[in-house]
């Protein structure tokens, strides 16, 4: 809703009501017509503020509201009503004004912002452009080429850049009701012509801006379609007279707002918030687990990992005691930390923040953290090693986490005497950059560790998903099957290239086989040793190419015994120019070595589609999800999508591998699934899961009912 109230005699107030972030659902807009049309008669009233209550303005449409037949006045005219009114508007912004609550803003004739508030159209991330009139009046306030920006991307801007870039007028630091209230009274009487952004001229835009906006989104987000329709309407804006222009934002938006890209990445959106409220087999949950401050944390490795996760505790403003055993790697790892936390205070014209890290050699100093992160080599001897001596020397309450990528959680907690105090905290690389974290808990792991350890991963700008302890946890275990199918293709006749085109054109940034090429070979060749496919542990018995008693591709372990590493030795799947290399070659050397690994072997090359390549790794990957599901390691699919779009790359339009099966249809799923089982029986993930072929068997339900047909977990507390 929206309240109204008179101020100074003369003011008319309205402010929406709709906590917790006064979405413009139709009774909110309902109610705001209502009271500007009220106040437009009130022959008292020679002013109007809109702001909204809670120090919030508008976090824009509510999109829940998306998903039902639109009821209730539209926006448009609310918003046209507002700007053709003979008494001045002004917006009081605080907070957010987001998509529909900053073109609500952008109706009203002054803008004045609080100087902690942020405004945007977010809409492109939701799949759907700003069809209120964003595209058409904020390219005439700032310029085609800054609307352009901000709409194609989403991007939220502060208010002291909005101010430069003229989306508000003023920027206060005091009450910015009060400020806008004063404001207000004091242009009464003054001519709103020059007001009212739908009536401006825009200068043309500069030579070549469009196509070279199209070119960078289908860069950075191929196959994304709302971004393409965002440069069509500022195109418009930019091209055709006012009216015109909305003419073509509307009929833009309604190719957009039914298709399925806009559906899962408003599902992304709701999945993302879902997350952070879990939930443990034992009952456990967020909404009755308390998370303990982390005033100092210690890291222990500096290598890929360890630096990163240094950098980011820092960033959060905690206090690090970063260990580092090798001489060589402390120096380096010390050196990388510095020159990312001086590049940042720089950026953000601030002193760096290196004080907050300690370097050290010695695990002594560990004493007296609140968390440890430990993030050594992927060897249990040694994780292990670690763990107990950290047991002996942290203080009695300081949590002990692990960034493993596979191991067993519980094996390390049962090494300490305080298992209770142990999770995983498993980050993805660079630390510093992606945006996952998976906190992994254990059987015995308490709910106040994993509160704080998710609640430390909020604190660094993660999205963190609590999930159980198995091999590989959520994503790692999902994605062993979808790289393993990948050079079982090749092994079939596929190249990396083809296999890699096809993975793209889905919407990864990169196929499989360059991000092995980008990771190096040798982190899949330590883990498969590691579980005895390759290297000493092999039982050589079996038949080649079948390993504990099924299929294996041993085409990735030749190539690193070869030393074809990936980039960082120029070969790998693809050829580099140099060691280091970022551009990758198809590699006749590659092909070659296929050809005669086929021969050896007795493999008849065949042609393989797109369509193949596409169900073979992601169906086996999307089974594993619901063999996850199953198992209870995430209490539901949003947890494994959220996990897949934010660390492991799944293209944001298509959702998630889970929500994907859905829009693809479950019955299709299984179906495939059954008949690439029977063409590979010596592949056992390709068998259905029980889980899928029982929500097929209850009618395929949609993905927002899948978690009634999950085993409910039980209370232990
Ligand atoms: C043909 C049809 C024509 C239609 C024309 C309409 C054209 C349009 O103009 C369309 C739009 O406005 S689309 C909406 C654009 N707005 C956004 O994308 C902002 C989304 N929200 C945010 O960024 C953050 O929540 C925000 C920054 C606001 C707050 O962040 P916080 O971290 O403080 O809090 P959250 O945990 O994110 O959110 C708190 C609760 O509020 C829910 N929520 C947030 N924004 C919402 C929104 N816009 N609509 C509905 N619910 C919303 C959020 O889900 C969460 O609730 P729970 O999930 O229950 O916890
Ligand atoms: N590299 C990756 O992409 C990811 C790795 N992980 C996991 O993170 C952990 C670390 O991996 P990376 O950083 O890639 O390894 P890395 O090999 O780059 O670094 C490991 C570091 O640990 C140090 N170290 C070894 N023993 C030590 C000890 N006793 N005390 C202190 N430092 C010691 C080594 O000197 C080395 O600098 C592993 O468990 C790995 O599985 C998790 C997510 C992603």
């Amino acid at each position: 809703m929206a309240k109204y109230s008179r101020l100074h005699g003369s003011v008319g107030l309205i402010s929406l009501a709709n906590p917790p972030v006064n979405a413009l659902s139709s009774v909110v807009r309902h109610a705001i017509s209502e009271k500007v049309a009220k106040a437009f008669r009130d022959p008292e009233v020679t002013c109007v503020v809109i702001c909204g209550e809670n120090g919030v303005f508008c976090g824009g449409a509510d999109i829940r509201e998306f998903a039902s037949t639109m009821r209730g006045p539209p926006l448009v005219p609310m918003i046209d009503a507002i700007e053709e009114g003979e008494k001045p508007v002004v917006a009081a912004i605080e907070g957010v004004a987001f998509g529909g609550g900053l073109e609500l803003a952008l109706g009203c004739h002054y803008r004045i912002a609080h100087y902690k508030a942020r405004v945007g159209l977010p809409e492109v991330t939701l799949g759907l452009l700003p069809a209120a009139g964003g595209t058409q009046r904020l390219p005439r306030l700032t310029g085609v080429a800054p609307a352009l920006q901000l709409i194609t991307t989403g991007r939220h801007v502060a208010a002291p850049e909005a101010l430069k870039l003229g989306i508000v007028d003023q920027v206060t630091e005091q009450n910015t009701v009060e400020v806008a209230v004063q404001f207000a009274k004091s242009v009464v009487g003054q001519a709103l012509h020059n007001r009212r952004l739908s009536l401006r001229q825009l200068s043309c835009p500069p030579d070549g801006l469009f196509e070279e906006t199209m070119a960078q989104i289908k860069q950075r987000a191929r196959g994304a379609v709302a971004p393409i329709a965002c440069v069509q309407a500022v195109k418009a804006a930019a091209t055709l007279p006012f009216k015109a222009g909305m003419d073509k934002e509307r009929d833009l938006m309604a190719t957009l707002f039914n298709s399925g890209q806009a559906k899962a990445l408003q599902y992304s959106f709701f999945a993302q918030r879902s997350v952070a409220k879990w939930n443990l087999p034992n009952g456990a949950h967020s909404g009755i687990s308390k998370a303990r401050a982390v005033h100092r944390a210690a890291v222990i490795g500096l290598g890929t990992m360890g630096r990163g996760i240094v950098v980011s505790l820092v960033r959060a403003g905690i206090s690090v005691i970063a260990m580092e055993t090798n001489e060589k790697q402390l120096h380096t790892g010390k050196k990388m930390v510095i020159a990312i936390l001086e590049k940042d205070a720089q950026k953000h014209n601030a002193a760096p923040r290196a004080d907050l890290v300690h370097f050290t050699e010695r695990l002594s100093d560990l004493s007296n953290v609140d968390l440890v992160i430990e993030a050594v080599y992927e060897d249990m001897v040694l994780k292990k090693d670690i763990f107990k001596q950290l047991s002996m020397i942290c203080k009695p309450d300081a949590f002990l986490c692990t960034n493993t990528s596979a191991l067993n959680v519980d094996e390390l907690a049962a090494v300490t005497g305080r298992p209770e105090m142990v999770v995983g905290m498993h980050f993805f690389a660079p630390a510093h950059v992606m945006k996952l974290l998976e906190v992994v808990y254990g059987q015995h792991s308490s709910p106040e560790a994993v509160a704080t350890a998710m609640q430390l991963g909020k604190r660094l700008g993660k999205v963190s998903v609590a999930v159980g302890n198995c091999p590989g946890f959520v994503g790692n275990r999902m994605m062993k099957l979808y790289v393993e199918q990948a050079h079982f293709l090749l092994e079939e006749g596929a190249t990396p290239e083809q296999v890699d085109e096809a993975l793209e054109e889905f919407g990864f940034a990169m196929g499989i086989f360059k991000v092995s090429d980008l990771s190096g070979l040798d982190v899949g060749w330590r883990v498969r040793k590691e579980a005895g496919l390759t290297g000493a542990g092999v039982d050589w018995k079996e038949p080649p190419r079948r390993r504990q008693g099924r299929r294996y591709s041993p085409l990735a372990d030749l190539l690193c015994e070869k030393g074809h590493l990936g980039q960082k030795t120029s070969r790998g799947w693809y050829l580099y120019e140099k060691p280091g290399g970022r551009d990758p070659k198809p590699d006749q050397g590659l092909h070659s070595f296929l050809v005669e690994y086929r021969s050896k072997y007795g493999l008849k090359a065949r042609r393989i589609d797109k369509d193949e390549v596409l169900e073979r790794c992601l169906f086996s990957l999307i089974n594993e999800g619901f063999c996850i599901l199953d198992d209870g390691i995430a209490s539901g699919p949003e947890d494994v999508d959220v996990i897949y779009v934010h660390g492991y790359g799944w293209p944001r339009h298509r959702g998630g591998p889970m929500f994907y099966a859905d829009m693809v249809g479950l019955s299709k799923v299984l179906e495939r699934l059954e008949f690439y089982h029977q063409a590979h029986p010596d592949v056992p993930y390709l068998k259905p899961s029980p889980l899928l072929r029982k929500l097929v068997r209850n009618g395929s339900p949609p993905i927002r009912e899948w978690r009634e047909f999950l085993k409910r977990p039980h209370s232990h507390l």
